[in-house]
């Protein structure tokens, strides 16, 4: 055929093609690495070296200026009694320039820490969103949407918080530095009252970590709990007009209230324990105080111990309590998050990567058409995914960039296909179709005989389990999926739109393209949708709604058409565009389909069968294979099933 030739040496995406190499090839899916590991964050954490450097010393600033102030309130105690030498200006000059520097420290620490924290959380959040977008179509099978969001939203956002909630006063390297600094200086101060400041720390840990530990199967329930609630609220309110029609809303709501019950339980439940623990943390700050009273005070009595430091002790009572608390509540944090990012990695992990797919993205995100920031790779830590198969360089032969395998006949060889969750259950067996170049192939047969397989196939949403598609005799693995997705359009029975303006609805025909308003208004009038779309409120720019919910079906319908238009793909697949739609619609999507199939290479997928009998070839698909092809008169004349199909539609019709 000439219609490829050899890639040029210099291009790290493109490797030498190897005639039938596809079956040796790890194209068919490679286990993915963990998307979030610790080298990862390191790495991206890495590049912000300045901000390390900007919060270590604003951290230390802070902590120093903390761990000063009960030790000038000695100070200032002994000057007001006269112990002391100094004026009392002098010390409450020292106090006045803590008090400023301290918040200064400490919007310093914050903002720094904050701003890198942000920085890698967007990476992180663009890595994991793009390994669930390329994950292969059977992952999207096997979880429900809300997983999957949960794992951007809730298991991202504990990631999150491990470092935005834990920057405060007295949570996470503050508390920890806190700690650490007053015990130094509480065993400098006083060898013989450290110790009771130490016990106190030893409890108030004890029980905040008994408190955490104890809590954690009640915290489980409670966040178990209010996934149902969402779980209720969002099916309720996605199926609104099935509860209306049903008068539902009874049941919605007593369904709602059930799922509330478990919450209300629990949340009450964590209250009682949380107060337990308050008290218990303040009669051991209390027993401490009374400690240090008695024993500090007889050895200020006896003149062992200055006043002053007795007063600091006072003070390192509260900062280490509340230090000691922010400790054990941030390492409860980390466990929470240990456990997301381990959720994270256990969904994506174990998954297979849709490669060829993968490797498109990746190829543009290094070469800048696709902005994902200094992630570096989107997919692999340290090194840039490779083709997962030989990647041809295509010649183009047409203005409009097709490829010139892309006009040759699409051939289904041999195809055998299993879902792959239901790997035991043989969906097409053995399937041979060969769609003409253009030219139109109706595909017809009972329900569940694997006509919208064949179309998933065409689609590249699956892989044939043995056999191969091929087009201009080109097996299709060859392209890789982004391009694979130039060559083909799908208009189905329920298109799905985006909740944007008509507009940029149609554009999305290319979505990597800057589409002129001429060229949507061009596509939109060949598809009969440009006078019902400029009688809307905001013409082009009206807003669709969610799924394009605020259309009828066969302005949504016409408005796909107008996007398959748009993107003027070789390939055409109609799976049962019309059988939704009322005679007056069918007949304005009839026309405007007529004009789309116009030179393409057509796959139609239809039950009334009236509709298909003008194509040029008409396929029987029955129990995944064909069983009768050819022209509407030469399957009547077979006397097969079709004539039979046939026969039972017209005799309902009657
Ligand atoms: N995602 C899936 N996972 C597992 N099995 C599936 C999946 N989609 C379809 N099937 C099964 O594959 C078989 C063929 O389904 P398919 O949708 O291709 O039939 P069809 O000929 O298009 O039917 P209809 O005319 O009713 O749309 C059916 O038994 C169906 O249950």
């Amino acid at each position: 055929m000439g219609a490829f030739i050899s890639p040029p040496a210099p291009d790290p995406y493109t490797r030498g093609f190897e005639s039938g190499g596809f079956a040796e090839q790890s194209y068919l899916g490679a286990k993915a690495a963990p998307p979030l590991s610790w080298g990862l964050i390191g790495t991206l954490l890495i590049k912000h070296r300045l901000r390390i450097a900007v919060s270590v010393v604003s951290l230390l600033g802070c902590t120093a200026c903390i761990l000063s102030m009960p030790l000038l309130s000695g100070k200032f105690f002994e000057v007001l009694i006269g112990k002391r030498p100094e004026s009392l200006w002098d010390v409450l000059t020292k106090v006045g320039v803590l008090y400023i520097l301290e918040p200064i420290f400490t919007i310093i620490f914050v903002i720094n820490m904050n701003t890198m924290w942000e920085k890698v959380m967007k990476a992180l959040r663009v890595r994991i969103f793009g390994r669930i977008l390329v994950q292969k179509v059977e992952f999207f099978d096997r979880y429900k949407v809300g997983e999957l969001t949960g794992l951007l939203t809730s298991d991202l956002g504990s990631l999150k918080d491990v470092v935005s909630e834990n920057i405060s006063r007295d949570r996470g390297f503050r508390a920890f530095s806190e700690v650490m600094g007053t015990i130094c200086i509480l065993f400098s101060l006083s060898i013989q009252l450290a110790p009771v400041l130490g016990l106190l720390m030893l409890s108030v840990s004890g029980f905040v970590a008994m408190y955490k530990r104890s809590t954690v199967p009640l915290f489980k329930a409670h966040g178990l709990a209010q996934a149902r609630i969402s779980d209720c609220a969002t099916e309720t309110f996605s199926a609104i007009r099935t509860v209306r029609s049903f008068s539902g809303e009874k049941r919605q709501m007593s369904m709602f209230i059930n799922q509330i019950l478990p919450y209300k339980i629990s949340g009450m439940k964590l209250g009682i324990l949380k107060s337990a623990n308050e008290s218990l943390t303040r009669v051991m700050v209390y027993i401490s105080l009374m400690a240090l009273y008695c024993l500090g005070g007889s050895k200020v009595k006896a003149g062992e111990l200055s006043l002053g430091t007795m007063t600091s002790f006072i003070g390192y009572t509260f900062t280490l309590t509340f230090a000691v608390q922010g400790c054990v509540n941030t390492l409860g944090d980390l466990r929470g998050t240990l456990a997301a990012v381990e959720r994270i990695n256990s969904v994506l992990t174990g998954s297979e990567i849709d490669e060829s797919l993968a490797y498109g993205l990746e190829r543009d995100a290094q070469r800048g058409s696709l902005d994902i920031g200094n992630l570096g790779s989107l997919y692999k830590d340290g090194e840039y995914l490779q083709s997962p198969i030989t990647h041809y360089r295509l010649e183009k032969t047409t203005s409009s960039g097709y490829h010139l395998a892309w006009s040759g006949d699409v051939c289904l060889e041999d195809v055998y296909f299993s879902y792959p969750l239901r790997s035991d259950v043989d969906v097409l067996n053995g399937l041979n179709l060969t769609l003409k170049c253009g030219t139109i192939t109706a595909l017809v047969g009972p329900s569940g005989a694997g006509k919208s397989t064949i179309v998933q196939l065409l689609a590249r949403f699956y892989e044939p389990t043995k056999g191969r598609i091929t087009v201009g005799g080109e097996d299709v693995r060859a392209f890789d999926k982004s391009e694979w997705a130039r060559a083909i359009s799908i208009v189905n029975q329920d298109p799905i739109l985006f909740s944007v303006s008509v507009g940029e609805n149609i554009a999305y025909g290319l979505p990597d393209e800057d589409v002129s308003k001429e060229d949507i208004v061009e596509a939109a009038k060949a598809a009969n949708a440009h006078d019902f779309i400029i009688s809307l409120p905001q013409g082009y720019d009206t807003p669709v709604g969610e799924r394009g919910g605020l259309l009828s079906g066969g302005q949504r319908q016409r408005i796909a058409i107008a996007r398959a238009l748009l993107k003027n793909a070789p390939i055409l697949i109609l799976d049962e565009a019309t059988s939704a739609l009322d005679a007056v619609s069918e007949r304005l999507v009839q026309g405007a389909l007529n004009h789309l199939m116009k030179g393409r290479t057509t796959l139609v997928i239809a039950h009334r069968l009236s509709t298909v009998q003008n194509a040029h070839q008409i396929a029987l698909c029955s129990q995944g294979k064909i069983t009768e092809l050819g022209s509407h008169s030469e399957l009547l004349a077979l006397k097969g099933q079709y004539a039979s199909l046939v026969d039972t539609q017209r005799l309902a019709f009657e």
